[in-house]
């Protein structure tokens, strides 16, 4: 594989700046997010790595519109981020986030309710999106018949069939086992380069972040700042026993107080 940014002209790109998140409570509540600067190019991939509860689901869950930022901005695509989007799904961690009592096929068409498309193009574009995950044979299955690792294949591809401009995604493949884990990451190498969207991936694994991004954001405990970006200007597929990757790998651990 090579690296990216053959990006789609849709992928879009991301700024955060001086972003802050504080949940309301007593004492003055919970400070999640301190000051966070970040940005993803269109079509890079991004991972953001933290300790467990220092805020990372909460800047996902700003990106996704699904919260309030408390201060500071978050664009997409050049707009300020109001609430959730057509074209910026989110894939969390959850296995279940398939709806049981609709097939593979309409649990991806359920992506495009809302839009005025015939049924003979919506069709088309969700045999397309499971085409891009590995999924076409399992159109008419339904959730319980899949593996985990394949719940969360059908979960991007409700995601990619809104032709999404960013995939934004929350500890994806954390309830998996490792061995599964491993394929999945490979096969969202493989659906990032196929689509060119950008992706930014929450994670506490140091070899997953490293492993896909092409830049890992490194956050503090929380309240959430930025203490290190690192480049991981490595070619695909990585070997995570390669000595660039563990050089990397001691900066992340370092970084983390591990
Ligand atoms: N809706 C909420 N109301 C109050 N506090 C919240 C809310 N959501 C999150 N928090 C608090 O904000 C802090 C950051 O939580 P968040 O879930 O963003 O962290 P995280 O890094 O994703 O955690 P984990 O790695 O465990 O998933 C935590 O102390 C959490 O208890």
């Amino acid at each position: 594989m090579n690296a990216p940014f053959g990006h789609a002209p849709s992928a879009a790109r991301i700024d955060v700046h001086g972003l802050a998140k504080t949940y309301p409570g007593p004492g003055g509540g919970v400070l999640a997010i301190k000051n966070v600067d970040l940005f993803v190019e269109a079509g890079e991939f991004v991972t953001i790595l933290g300790p467990s509860g220092c805020g990372k689901s909460s800047l996902l869950n700003i990106l996704a519109g699904f919260e309030q930022a408390t201060g500071g901005t978050a664009l997409i695509g050049g707009r300020e981020i109001h609430g959730p989007r057509h074209g910026q799904g989110v894939v969390f961690q959850d296995t279940a986030a398939l709806f049981p009592w609709l097939s593979v096929h309409d649990n991806v068409a359920f992506g495009l309710m809302n839009t005025r498309l015939t049924r003979r193009e919506r069709d088309a574009k969700v045999r397309a999106a499971l085409a891009t995950v590995g999924l076409e044979q399992f159109s008419g299955s339904w959730p319980h018949q899949l593996s985990g690792g394949m719940r969360q294949l059908a979960s991007i591809a409700r995601v990619l069939v809104t032709e999404s401009r960013v995939l934004l995604m929350d500890e994806p493949f954390a309830a998996l086992d490792a061995l599964t884990r491993q394929q999945m990451q490979q096969k969202l190498l493989h659906i990032w380069q196929a689509t060119g969207v950008s992706i930014v991936l929450i994670t506490h694994s140091v070899d997953e972040a490293i492993y896909l991004g092409n830049r890992v954001y490194i956050l503090t405990r929380r309240p959430a700042e930025v203490a290190a970006e690192l480049s991981v200007d490595l070619p695909y597929p990585r070997e995570v026993t390669d000595s660039a990757f563990n050089r990397l790998k001691s900066i992340a651990l370092k970084t983390l107080g591990l």
